[in-house]
């Protein structure tokens, strides 16, 4: 299962290949998607998805810590379901894949775990009719960038730059794969009250991670023991998921597990960059609950 989506990934960065950056990324719905990893047909039939109330479904901007998140839920779901086939052969997101993944996973045992970078209002109509139990993973924009400059430089089914002030101002114009990041949270935002919503930062999980994974399992109403909850964190610290990548994610591994770490950002951001991002953190969510979430004082301030 594992080496049939290795076989998915190196294709999938076999592919970019020579491509040019218009032909590296598709235009749907006001998002951008590498065109290695997906196809308008793929993010048609995704609105035929049928999602189902024991999913286990993380929403999250890109960077924002989603395979460590993916991996953490993958090991709750084998405790509580031993004979779990585990969706191992395909993309853990939803958008990416062919077009009749939607119909594999219907064969799949629950729980399934999946995630999804998508707008609210571009979720299948599946997950409010069935009440889909959400997490929503963000983290806070400065690392966030920096993850991404890093990415889209390591991996040939996105956009090169020639440097960090190069990506700087397409990050913050939102010219970047998935979307822009602050309309995400935005968007987002509208949602946080929702009783089937839950969010979670990267930043909350790195600093107490076994506290956050409890929180999630309790969340979805997993039956977990104290001692499944530390092995399951033990086994996705960064530096056991990065040891384990080439076996998880071949030669993709390297490219996903770089650094783990928060403040990253203060190696990368000049003063004129810092002001322009506090200023748009300001003008889009301070004061809103996600906001204060986020700890931007905490974790965006020098
Ligand atoms: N276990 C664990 N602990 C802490 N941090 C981790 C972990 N696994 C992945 N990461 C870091 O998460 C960043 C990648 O985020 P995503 O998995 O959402 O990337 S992607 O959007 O799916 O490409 C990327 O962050 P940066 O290191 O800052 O680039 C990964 O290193």
């Amino acid at each position: 299962m594992t080496e049939q989506f290795i076989t998915k990934l190196d294709a999938a960065l076999d592919a970019a290949k020579g491509l040019s950056d218009e032909e590296l990324l598709i235009a749907c719905d006001g998002m951008l998607y590498p065109s290695t990893f997906t196809s308008l047909e793929t993010l048609q039939a995704l609105d035929s998805f049928e999602a189902r109330s024991d999913d286990l479904m993380v929403v999250g901007y890109a960077k924002s810590g989603t395979n460590w998140v993916v991996n953490i839920l993958k090991g709750l779901a084998r405790i509580v379901s031993p004979l779990h086939t585990d969706e191992a052969a395909e993309f853990p997101y939803l958008e990416f894949g062919d077009p009749d993944k939607y119909e594999r996973m219907k064969k799949y045992q629950s729980p399934r775990v999946y995630v999804t970078y998508r707008y609210y209002n571009l979720l299948p109509k599946s997950v409010s009719q069935n009440k889909t139990k959400m997490l929503v993973l963000f983290r806070n924009p400065k690392d966030t960038a920096v993850s991404l400059f890093h990415f889209s430089n390591n991996v040939p089914s996105l956009p090169n730059y020639s440097s960090w002030d190069e990506f700087f101002p397409d990050f913050m114009s939102g010219k970047v794969c998935c979307c822009p990041y602050f309309d995400y949270l935005i968007d987002w935002n509208k949602h946080m009250e929702e009783e089937n919503v839950m969010l979670i930062t990267y930043e909350e999980l790195k600093e107490n991670t076994v506290a956050g994974v409890k929180k999630i399992a309790e969340f979805f109403g997993l039956p977990v023991t104290e001692e499944n909850i530390q092995s399951v964190v033990s086994q996705n610290t960064f530096q056991s998921m990065k040891k384990e990548s080439s076996t998880t994610h071949g030669a993709f591994g390297n490219m996903l597990f770089r650094k783990g770490i928060i403040g990253d950002w203060m190696n990368y951001f000049n003063e004129a960059q810092n002001k322009e991002m506090d200023a748009k953190f300001e003008e889009c969510l301070a004061g809103t609950k996600l906001g204060a979430k986020l700890k931007y004082d905490v974790y965006c301030k020098n």
